[in-house]
């Protein structure tokens, strides 16, 4: 088996007149938490897009866990191992937390509409187990007692959570997270931390966009900063602070 989950090499992306991704290309192993990160407008969204299958690139190769992979329709991503959460949260407000993890869980299970139609005996039994898994990842993420209530009344970073357990309850080789600690309070970040090192201990891979810098540099174990598309440096948290283009890129003349 591979110790690499996902590989990505020269990919690049353009619309219209401007080079959103040029070039990139990554590689992340597996048990890592791996972080992109880059100034407004640097590219990182659109790699996530392209990744899931939002966006065709134009050109770029794909492999994860060793197998040539071609990111096409989002339900197909889910399928070959990626589960994504959105800058946006975007979960099913009038559902419960609970259904909002069980559709995700849809992804693995078989019987197909037919048997959702007719409730077959194995279609029941399926969803019994369903429910339990996904009662069992809302525990994970610590918002269990809230599994009955409806998705929007929850606080902001409990949303956050339930996005995370429900990308978890797609079974991924690869969890990739879009500005998680977006609107969180300090609180809030702590525990967020907290749950994308058990989430790494579990011995699953995290790619994370994050623009906490401190939250980057405190939980990753690599780090790709982007800036206008191009990749500006990879490496350790530290080698990457230390790299006068990223200082400059972030701190000097460029001014966004
Ligand atoms: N669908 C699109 N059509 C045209 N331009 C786009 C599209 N999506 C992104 N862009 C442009 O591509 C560039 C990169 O955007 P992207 O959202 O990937 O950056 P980002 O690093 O995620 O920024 P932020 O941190 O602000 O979310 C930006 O200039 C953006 O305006």
């Amino acid at each position: 088996m591979t110790d690499t989950i996902l590989k990505v090499a020269s990919v690049s992306k353009r619309f219209g007149g401007l080079q959103a991704l040029s070039d990139v290309g990554i590689e992340i192993r597996r048990g890592q938490v791996y972080g992109l990160i880059g100034p407004n407008g640097a590219g990182k969204t659109t790699f996530f897009n392209v990744l899931t299958g939002l966006y065709t690139p134009d050109s770029g190769s794909f492999e994860l866990a060793g197998q040539a992979y071609t990111p096409t329709a989002v339900h197909e991503v889910a399928k070959a191992g990626i589960a994504r959460t959105f800058q946006n949260i975007r979960l099913f407000a009038e559902m419960t937390a609970l259904e909002n993890v069980m559709v995700g869980r849809h992804v693995r299970t078989g019987s197909g509409l037919l048997g959702a139609i007719l409730r077959t005996p194995k279609f029941k039994r399926e969803e019994r187990e369903i429910a339990d898994r996904a009662k069992e990842l809302l525990d994970y993420v610590g918002i269990g007692k809230f599994a009955d209530y409806k998705s929007r009344t929850l606080s902001y970073g409990d949303q956050r959570r339930l996005e995370i357990a429900r990308a978890l309850a797609t079974d991924p080789q690869l969890i990739a997270l879009d500005e998680p600690a977006a609107g969180m309070n300090a609180t809030e970040k702590i525990q967020l931390r907290e749950l994308i090192d058990r989430i790494r201990n579990d011995n699953r891979t995290i790619l994370l966009i994050e623009h906490d810098v401190k939250l980057v540099m405190g939980l990753c174990d690599r780090v790709t900063v982007l800036d206008y598309g191009k990749q500006l440096s990879t490496g350790t948290p530290a080698e990457v602070q230390k790299d006068p283009k990223v200082i400059e890129a972030y701190l000097g003349t460029g001014g966004h």
